[in-house]
C-alpha cells in the first residue's frame, strides 16, 4: 500500500535524560521518509520560536513547580497551534522528541505537581488528542546518569537532578504507558543502539506500513 495514503500520525518518543531518544530520532525519521510521506521533526519544550524561547527559561531558570508546569503547556500550546495542528492537517507526519507524558513523568511523577492540575491543564491544552504511537525509552537511571556525564555537555537544570527524582520519573513513565498500552511501545533503552532501531522500525511498519 502506497505510504501517502497512510493519514498523518503523530509520533512521541520519551524517557528520562541519557535513555538515548535523540540517537534514535533521526534514524526513525529517515526510515519514515524513505516510505515517501511529508514529515517534520521537533521537539518539546521548544518547537516554535516562542517554545524554543520557554525552552532556554525551563532548562536553566530556577522557578515554581506549577510555574515550571504551565510554562510547559505554554510551550506545548503553541508547538500544537504553529506546527503540529497545520503539519498535520496538510497530511505531514510529526515526530516529536518529548509531549505531554513527558509532564506526567517530570512534573507530576519527579516534582509532586498534582494529578488532576495535570489532567486539567491537558484537557484544556489538547482535549481528545494524544500520540497515534509513543516510544518509551525504558533505562536504570543510574546507567542513564552515565550516559549524560560521558556526553561531556554542561547539565541542564533537569539533569542535574538526583538519581531519587529519576526513579520518581521513570515509575511515572511506565505507569502512564501501562494506563495506555495500545499508544506506548515500551524499549529496553539498556540494549545497543542497532537492536533499538530495530525495533523501533519493526514496530512503525507494523503499526502503519503492514
Ligand atoms: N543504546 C545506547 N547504548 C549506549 N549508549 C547510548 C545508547 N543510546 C545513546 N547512547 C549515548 O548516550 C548519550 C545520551 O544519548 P541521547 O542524547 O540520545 O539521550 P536522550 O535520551 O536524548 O537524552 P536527553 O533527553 O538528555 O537529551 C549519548 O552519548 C549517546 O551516544
Ligand atoms: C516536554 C517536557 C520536558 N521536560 C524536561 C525533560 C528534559 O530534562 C528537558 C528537555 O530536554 P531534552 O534533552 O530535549 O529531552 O525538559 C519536562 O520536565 N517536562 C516536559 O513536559
Amino acid at each position: 500500500m502506497s505510504a501517502t495514503r497512510t493519514p498523518a500520525r503523530f509520533i512521541t518518543f520519551e524517557g528520562i535524560d541519557g535513555a538515548g531518544k535523540s540517537s534514535q530520532i533521526a534514524a526513525a525519521c529517515a526510515w519514515l521518509q524513505a516510505r515517501d510521506i511529508g514529515l517534520e521533526q521537533t521537539r518539546e519544550p521548544g518547537g516554535t520560536p516562542l517554545g524554543e524561547q520557554l525552552r532556554a527559561l525551563l532548562l536553566h531558570e530556577a522557578m515554581d513547580i506549577e510555574t515550571e508546569a504551565l510554562l510547559m503547556f505554554a510551550a506545548r500550546r503553541e508547538h500544537l497551534a504553529q506546527r503540529i495542528a497545520p503539519a498535520m492537517a496538510a497530511g505531514r507526519w510529526v515526530v516529536s522528541d518529548r509531549f505531554s507524558d513527558a509532564t506526567y513523568a517530570y512534573q507530576v511523577g519527579g516534582r509532586g505537581l498534582d494529578a488532576v492540575k495535570f489532567a486539567a491543564l491537558e484537557a484544556w491544552v489538547h482535549p481528545g488528542f494524544q500520540p497515534d504511537l509513543t516510544f518509551l525509552f525504558d533505562l536504570d537511571p543510574a546507567i542513564a546518569a552515565a550516559r549524560v556525564a560521558g556526553t561531556g555537555a554542561a547539565p541542564d537544570r533537569f539533569e542535574r537532578e538526583q538519581q531519587d527524582f529519576f526513579l520518581r520519573v521513570r515509575d511515572a513513565y511506565l505507569e502512564r504507558a501501562a494506563a495506555m498500552p495500545g499508544r506506548f511501545c515500551v524499549i529496553d533503552a539498556s540494549r545497543t543502539p542497532a537492536d533499538i532501531a530495530a525495533t523501533i522500525t519493526a514496530t512503525l511498519a507494523g503499526r502503519f506500513f503492514a
